[in-house]
């Protein structure tokens, strides 16, 4: 339990934490190639500690000095059989992923989940691993964790790909990389693309065709130096924070600002905010940006179709934002909520409506109409990260406190949001 509230304007300068899509890949990749991959602004974050456990148990070296990591691997052509089942906590990614990636060794595992991993749809992954040649046995013929995959040379597809998800795109592109003959992968959407910048990083020939991904079998990778740049999707709660709390002005620094990632910054703008982009900097081979946010008059706007997976994380937050800005704001095209850590649809919606908010479900996303001012409550996060950090921003524009049911979970995507959150609120820097 966690109590929370503060009025007044938030002020300050927040350096954003590493991104937590880009700090797994840089850690699988690394186990991948055969050499020493290291690794600046790393997210120690539960989830991406869950990845490194799960590399260690099949041979790899990792070394973790704050946000800078060393991993030290004899190649995944040498990696050993784990004796232990993976535990993969919390992360989808690493559970997809390493699907992926398994499938192709020449290894046999067990992967298993915490309970909300064990309710999470995996067939996503491992029906087009099984078309590549993947022997894997799931509950509900492979759509549960625990998955047991008995890694073998694997062929290679075409796959139209029936959600716009990059986990299932990189699992696939992943386990091309050992798979005899060329892979292509076709998107519905564009989801983020930070394994293809990653692969390329590490020396892999990735091409692209408006929405088709191909890849030659039989490329390793090169061992590499990687840059995380911060990650947007903890940014977001600042951003949402500086627009909604009347006379704010929040600076964050080192912001990853990947296209296929932006779509939080494009909905602000539409709805009015004043987000100022100060300037770039390119990293390892992800920009990053500062951003400064000051608050404003909102309007509401409508999500969906094609900025769906540009900002899929994002909606919770999102809906807060909604609840503050004038008219009705509609999100479609969002399906892909119910099946995240908890359904975030159903618990965006419950807990927004416990602090007053005019908030309603339709069948593929929300409906929220503004501007409606707030009032505390208990918010039940479901566990689900992204759930308690909407609870938390809240308490700064509720006329009374916000509890959380267990902020403990905050820490799979965001380890200092609190420290963060003290910053911004008692204006220090
Ligand atoms: O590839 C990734 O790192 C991620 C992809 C997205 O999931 P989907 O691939 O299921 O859309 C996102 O929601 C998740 O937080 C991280
Ligand atoms: C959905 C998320 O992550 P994952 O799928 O890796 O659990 C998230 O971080 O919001």
């Amino acid at each position: 339990m966690k109590t929370l509230h503060h009025q007044g304007p938030l002020k300050g300068t927040l350096v954003i934490p590493g991104d937590k899509s880009i700090s797994h890949r840089s850690i699988l990749f690394g186990a991948m190639a055969q050499g020493t991959t290291t690794v600046e602004g790393f997210l120690q974050s539960d989830d991406c500690l869950s990845t490194i456990d799960c590399v260690q148990r099949v041979g790899v070296q990792v070394e973790v000095d704050g946000d800078r990591v060393t991993v030290n691997s004899p190649g995944i052509e040498n990696w050993k059989e784990p004796d232990t089942i993976l535990y993969t906590g919390n992360s989808g990614t690493t559970t997809r992923l390493l699907a992926g990636v398994l499938a192709s060794s020449s290894v046999a595992s067990v992967m298993i989940g915490d309970e909300s991993i064990q309710k999470r749809p995996m067939k996503r992954v491992t029906d087009p691993l099984r078309l590549m040649g993947a022997e894997i046995i799931g509950r509900s013929g492979g759509n549960f964790t625990p998955l047991a995959i008995q890694g073998k040379k694997l062929a290679a597809i075409s796959y139209q790909m029936p959600v716009a998800s990059a986990q299932v795109k990189s699992a696939i592109l992943l386990a091309a990389l050992r798979a005899e003959g060329t892979t292509s992968v076709t998107e519905i959407d564009t989801s983020r693309d930070h394994t293809e910048k990653m692969l390329r990083h590490f020396g892999v020939e990735v091409h692209q065709t408006e929405s088709t991904i191909t890849l030659q079998g039989g490329q390793k990778l090169t061992p590499a130096h990687v840059v995380v740049p911060g990650d947007i999707s903890s940014a977001a709660f600042w951003l949402v924070a500086g627009a909604i709390v009347p006379d704010s002005f929040i600076r964050l620094e080192n912001v990853g600002v990947n296209p296929t990632r932006d779509g939080i910054v494009e909905v602000l703008q539409e709805m009015g905010a004043t987000l100022r982009m100060t300037g770039s900097t390119s990293g390892s081979h992800e920009e990053t940006a500062t951003l400064e946010i000051e608050s404003s008059h909102l309007t509401a706007t409508e999500v969906q179709g094609s900025q769906i997976p540009r900002l899929i994380d994002e909606i919770p937050i999102l809906a807060l934002l909604a609840t503050q800005a004038t008219g009705v704001t509609v999100i479609r095209d969002a399906e892909e909520l119910k099946v995240k850590e908890t359904n975030r649809i159903d618990a965006v919606v419950n807990e927004l409506t416990k602090l007053g908010a005019q908030i309603e479900s339709t069948e593929d996303g929300m409906r929220i109409t503004g501007p409606t001012p707030l009032h505390g409550a208990t918010i039940t996060t479901y566990g689900d990260h992204r759930i308690g950090m909407m609870g938390a921003i809240a308490s700064l524009i509720t006329s009374s406190p916000v509890t959380l049911d267990n902020a403990d979970c905050i820490s799979v995507s965001y380890p200092n949001f609190f420290e963060h959150y003290k910053q911004v609120t008692t204006g220090s820097n």
